[in-house]
């Protein structure tokens, strides 16, 4: 692995390797098993781009008869100076009285999740609970509970394991945080 790389005009380092990411992975993995064991067939939604490589791993250490579908969040076009709306799309399976988690790579301000969690419990869902690899506790805006939280970083801008920086990086095994 290297140290350092560098994305368009940043540099990176190292800040978490691939084994630590899997075993915050596991541990993750075992709370949704013992908190879901016996639930009719939970649904793990995953929030296209970033979550890919988190779904991929998490989902095999699932125990429990689970259904897997990814959604995204696109912005609509033209500015934002109010903040963006963003729109859900991708969701065709219908979500009525089923148990939903969404799976995120990173939780950071908390208003992609907010505006998700809003888009499903219109739709009356059973539960709705968020997985999140990372959580920024520093730079969460928001009230909402994200009850399954792999690791939690500070407000540092990291890529890999499925995060890009302008679209670089995300096949990266390891995470790593900007230097400059
Ligand atoms: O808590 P927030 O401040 O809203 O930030 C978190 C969101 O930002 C990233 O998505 P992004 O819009 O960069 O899309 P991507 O997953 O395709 O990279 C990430 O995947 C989360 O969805
Ligand atoms: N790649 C990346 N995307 C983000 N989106 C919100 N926070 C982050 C971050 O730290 N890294």
């Amino acid at each position: 692995m290297e140290n350092t790389i560098q994305l368009h005009d940043k540099k990176f380092r190292i800040m978490i390797p691939a084994e630590q990411i899997d075993k915050a992975v596991d541990a993750v993995a075992q709370r949704i098993n013992a908190d879901y064991a016996g639930k009719e067939t939970p649904l793990f939604l995953g929030i296209l781009n970033g979550s890919f490589m988190f779904m991929s791993d998490l989902i095999k250490k699932i125990e429990f008869q689970n259904e897997l579908s990814f959604v995204k969040l696109a912005s609509y076009d033209g500015t934002c100076s109010t903040g963006c709306v963003k729109s859900l799309i991708g969701l065709n399976n219908p979500i009525e009285g089923r148990h939903v988690i969404i799976v995120e790579d990173i939780v950071d301000t908390g208003e992609s999740i907010e505006h998700m969690i809003k888009e499903l419990e219109a739709r009356n869902p059973a539960s709705v609970e968020v997985c999140t690899l990372f959580f920024k506790p520093g730079s969460y805006r928001k009230t909402l509970p994200i009850k399954y939280r792999a690791m939690e970083i500070g407000n540092e801008f990291i890529v890999g394991y499925g995060l890009d920086y302008d679209q670089l990086g995300r096949s990266l095994k390891d995470i790593y945080v900007v230097t400059e």
